[in-house]
């Protein structure tokens, strides 16, 4: 130790012995300034051991739902002390300090002595002060002005309260500091109310979590049931019901909440006797519709701790009897509903109108809307709201396969047929589909030839395999879909109008993203809600400026293209912060032909091609795999394919 820090100890040291004498010191201060010369704290000498800003951004990270929770309860005191030149500190059970609140405006002596994010006010570093002293003893504590063991601090006066985990550990210390001139005494009163207030909150904060995740946990069993579950508030309100449930019922689960129940089975609903009379019953039989929908019901009572009556539960079960499920592979089940169908514009409530009529309805729906857009969302929903729900749903997709594959895809081929063709022959989409929906996806590029076939099969509902004079009668609700303009291109001599009008008996087109900006907001909360549980994150939240750049580009991928931009984003994103604008990575917009393109630039299409080739060789042709390597649908992969000519 140098010979000055000896003398500032000795002088420190009899000033406690002259303080003590007349009493000025509190009993804590006393204690602290004890403890300081006991560890050579040099009071002429101070170790600065702050943060620098990026070990801060770190330690508040590691602290987020403290200092979440904290910031209100700081604004509210600060709201106190405003204009006066107190500051509100809380810092963590280091002494490092995570926030400050409020400006010093007297003169502060040293830079040492001011109060800053990332300073550290441990008592070994900074000597006798509130939050290091609070952080040793482990109470509300107050250090006016001379009681600081610093000099530097003597201006200052603090006063502090520990902040407690609901397990009893020390997590941080909440400060209120100011000119020791203005000190007053209902600092001390104010800092204690507030760190109770915040162990309240933390305490609250554990409870949300723990509930919320028990929340996802049920829902998650609920919706994958494969039985229909209503669940009833006493009064007969549907407060819950899975996607099995509403699709049995024939309504949308989104609509139905809410809903009391004698709407859908009438006032004899017998849930409705069950909440009068407490009798649970099994496997009761009930038809709606006049027969057309029939399912068994059992039911029975919720009741709360205590015994009360909180509500009732049904399950319900197709009826065998009736049209009945098949257990189908999920390469034929359609995994969307109209719940999961986003957007409350006017233009997506007209498409949401259109589709729901088709549902009820089983003529061919032709969807019309850019690549990306929902088609295929849109023809599962119709085909899960119909009455087919329980049969297979199959999709095809017409431009993916070449015309002679097509044929045989489509219809089946006996065995023989061709070279390569399985032993015993294999059936066509068509016939898997029976009893269901045929979803014919991008109907705009199926081969001139093709469409003659199709026709045929509209018109007599009757197919042959390749291969095979036998007829095979067929009974399917076709839906088909494509981003083209099928009406031009009739125009243009590349879709025959025959089978264009037998085709177009429901029309419903979706208009694109850029036509219905209103619902981007909504629809960036829905994927962020999708993919955090893909991830198994908790959703992040949206900041207004990244729904604001969202909100200014032009969408030519459509939700697709969305869903892409959150997924990246969401990569990016660290844990408890928010989706922000420099997180957002959007494909260049397409020049111009007739733009100069400068030295370094080359035509997008060029690079576009090159990447599409890239991730084939990379992919060793396989379409999936590239497609998910180039991040999108291996619809517009195929696209691509033939756009550029490439071969695979
Ligand atoms: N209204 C919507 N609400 C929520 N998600 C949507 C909506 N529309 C589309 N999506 C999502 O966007 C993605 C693309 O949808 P989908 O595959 O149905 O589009 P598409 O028009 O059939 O595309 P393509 O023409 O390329 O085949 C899917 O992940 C789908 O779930």
């Amino acid at each position: 130790m140098s010979v000055r820090a000896e003398q500032e100890l000795m002088a420190a040291s009899e000033r406690l012995n002259r303080e003590l004498q007349t009493g000025q010191l509190s009993q804590i201060a006393a204690n602290s300034w004890r403890r300081c010369l006991q560890l050579n704290v040099d009071p002429s000498r101070h170790v600065r051991v702050d943060m620098g800003a990026r070990e801060l951004k770190k330690r508040i990270e590691a602290h987020q739902d403290l200092v979440t929770v904290a910031t209100p309860t700081m604004e509210n005191i600060y709201n106190f002390v405003n204009d006066s030149g107190f500051q509100v500190v809380l810092s963590d059970n280091h002494g490092y300090l995570l926030k400050v609140l409020g400006e010093r405006k007297t003169p502060c002596p040293s830079t040492l002595a001011r109060l800053f994010p990332g300073a550290n006010w441990n008592e070994s570093l900074r000597g006798t002060n509130a939050i290091g002293t609070c952080l040793v003893e482990r109470k509300p504590l107050k250090i006016h002005a001379s009681e600081h063991f610093f000099e530097e601090n003597q201006t200052l006066t603090c006063s502090a309260a520990p902040i407690f985990s609901p397990e009893g550990e020390l997590l941080a210390v909440l400060n209120l500091s100011g000119d020791h001139r203005y000190a007053n005494d209902l600092a001390l009163g104010m800092v204690v109310a507030g760190a109770n207030a915040i162990e309240n909150q933390l305490q609250l904060h554990r409870v949300n979590t723990k509930l919320y995740a028990s929340y996802k946990y049920s829902d998650t069993i609920i919706q994958s049931m494969s039985e229909g579950l209503v669940i009833v508030d006493p009064a007969g309100e549907i407060t819950k019901i899975n996607q099995v449930g509403a699709r049995i019922l024939g309504v949308s689960a989104r609509e139905a909440i809410g809903l009391h129940i004698s709407k859908m089975f009438g006032d004899n609903a017998p849930v409705l006797d069950l909440l009068r009379t407490g009798i649970a019953y099994e496997n009761k039989e009930v038809m709606l519709d006049g027969g057309q929908r029939a399912f068994y019901c059992s039911a029975t009572l919720l009741r709360d701790d205590y015994g009360q009556m909180i509500g009732a539960v049904s399950v319900l079960r197709p009826r065998s009897s009736s049209k009945r499920s098949r257990c189908l592979p999920t390469t034929q089940r359609a995994r969307y509903s109209f719940d999961e169908m986003i957007g409350d514009s006017d233009a997506m409530k007209k498409t949401r109108h259109m589709a729901e009529r088709a549902s009820r309805s089983l003529s061919t729906v032709l969807i019309q809307g850019e690549s990306g857009t929902g088609k295929e969302l849109i023809a599962q929903g119709i085909h899960n709201a119909s009455s087919r729900h329980g049969q297979p749903f199959v999709a095809v997709n017409c431009a993916a396969i070449t015309e002679t594959l097509l044929e045989s895809e489509l219809f089946g081929y006996e065995e023989g047929s061709f070279t390569g063709a399985k032993k015993g022959g294999q059936p066509g989409k068509v016939e898997m589909a029976n009893g269901g929906t045929l979803f014919l996806d991008e109907i705009g590029d199926m081969p001139l030839q093709m469409q003659v076939k199709l026709l045929r099969m509209l018109q007599e509902r009757r197919i042959c395999r390749v291969g095979s004079s036998e007829e095979i009668s067929i009974d399917v609700r076709i839906i088909a879909a494509t981003h083209q303009n099928l009406k031009q291109a009739v125009q243009e001599g590349c879709f025959r109008k025959d089978l264009y009008y037998r085709l177009n008996v429901l029309p419903i087109t979706i208009p694109p993203l850029r036509e219905r900006m209103d619902d981007l907001p909504a629809l960036a909360k829905f994927l962020v809600t999708k993919l955090s549980g893909r991830f198994g994150k908790e959703p992040v939240a949206i900041s207004s400026l990244f729904m604001r750049a969202c909100q200014s580009y032009d969408w030519p991928g459509n939700i697709r293209e969305l869903e892409n931009v959150i997924e990246r984003a969401m990569n990016m994103v660290d844990d408890g912060d928010a989706l922000t604008a420099e997180m957002i990575d959007l494909d260049p917009v397409e020049l111009p032909a007739d733009h100069a393109i400068p030295d370094g630039v080359r035509p997008l299409k060029e690079v576009e091609m090159e990447m599409v080739v890239r991730a084939l060789e990379m992919s060793r042709g396989n379409i999936v795999h590239a497609s998910s390597l180039l991040g999108i649908s291996r619809n517009t992969i195929y696209r691509k394919i033939k756009e550029y000519d490439i071969v695979v």
